[in-house]
């Protein structure tokens, strides 16, 4: 019987009158408050906001890496108490083991986790590197790659695993603009072809356009959500589509960012 939540649409990502308070020797810090979104199971969800207005925090607790003072998210039905195998992670820095290759950091979490790595998942890792543009780089070291290319080696780790949902923080923020849009765009190939439910953390109003299905924008702290907008732009948004969506493009640009400046004045 498929479960009540196994289908595209139903609830993934809950998140339930959700705030986080942290306490620090200099004071009191009121990161999130009163957070209440759902986020569709294979829905691409950009969230967006100013620095420090809790996008990370917010990502770390869906990830069960730091729980809430107040309310709870819940995945797939289960309160978030402890990270989950389905749930994948990229950060905006890459957090790569220094002595392992880039082929060995992409199985790493499968060896860690059933001891094994069959050539079958050899193969996987190495077509992965493929599509985020490492060919012929497996076997480096990360210290012989670029920041940039490290980061790609995350993604494809991330990706290995196959996780139901993948979580970003700005993982293109390293990247060079022709590499970032790239990256982008290969993002948005690998989730049409093996759907899964993203939050993608980002700054940046045409990236946000460029990947997500929705975007929910976020006030500065206490991050509150002020807008969340369904993207009404067909895809692919590069190329021929992606021009004819261009007026659209530029409509809704103006809008977030009128939103992100009022906010910060
Ligand atoms: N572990 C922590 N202890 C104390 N304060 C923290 C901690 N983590 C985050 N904060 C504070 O909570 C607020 C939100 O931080 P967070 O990193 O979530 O913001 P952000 O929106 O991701 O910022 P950026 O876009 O700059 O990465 C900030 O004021 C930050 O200083």
């Amino acid at each position: 019987m498929t479960p009540a939540n196994d289908r595209p649409g139903d609830p993934a990502i809950v998140f339930d009158g959700l705030g986080q308070v942290f306490h620090t020797r200099s004071g009191r810090t009121h990161a999130l408050d009163h957070v209440d979104f759902t986020v569709a199971r294979h829905q691409f969800v950009a969230v967006l906001g100013p620095s420090g207005c809790g996008k990370s925090t917010l990502l770390r607790m869906i990830a069960g890496l730091l729980q809430p003072t107040s309310g709870e998210v819940r995945v797939f039905g289960l309160k978030v108490a402890e990270p989950r195998d389905d749930v994948g992670i990229v950060f905006q820095k890459p957090t790569l083991l220094p002595w392992a290759s880039a082929e060995d950091n992409v199985v790493f979490p499968l060896r860690h986790k059933t001891g094994r790595v069959d050539a079958a998942d050899w193969e996987r890792a190495r077509a992965l590197l493929t599509t985020v543009g490492l060919g012929g780089f497996e076997e480096r070291l990360p210290a012989e790659l670029s920041g940039g290319m490290q980061q790609r080696v995350g993604i494809a780790r991330a990706l290995f695993m196959e996780p139901d949902i993948l979580l970003m923080d700005e993982p293109f923020s390293a990247l060079d603009a022709l590499t970032r849009e790239e990256m982008g765009f290969e993002l948005v190939r690998v989730w049409e072809a093996q759907p899964k439910t993203v939050v993608f953390i980002t700054h940046s109003i045409s990236e946000a356009l460029l990947l997500a299905d929705r975007i929910v924008v976020m006030s500065p702290r206490p991050g509150r959500v002020i807008e969340d907008l369904i993207v009404p732009l067909s895809r692919p948004r590069a190329g021929e589509t992606g021009f004819q969506n261009a007026g659209k493009i530029h409509e809704l640009s103006g809008h977030l960012r009128s939103l992100l400046v009022q906010r910060a004045a």
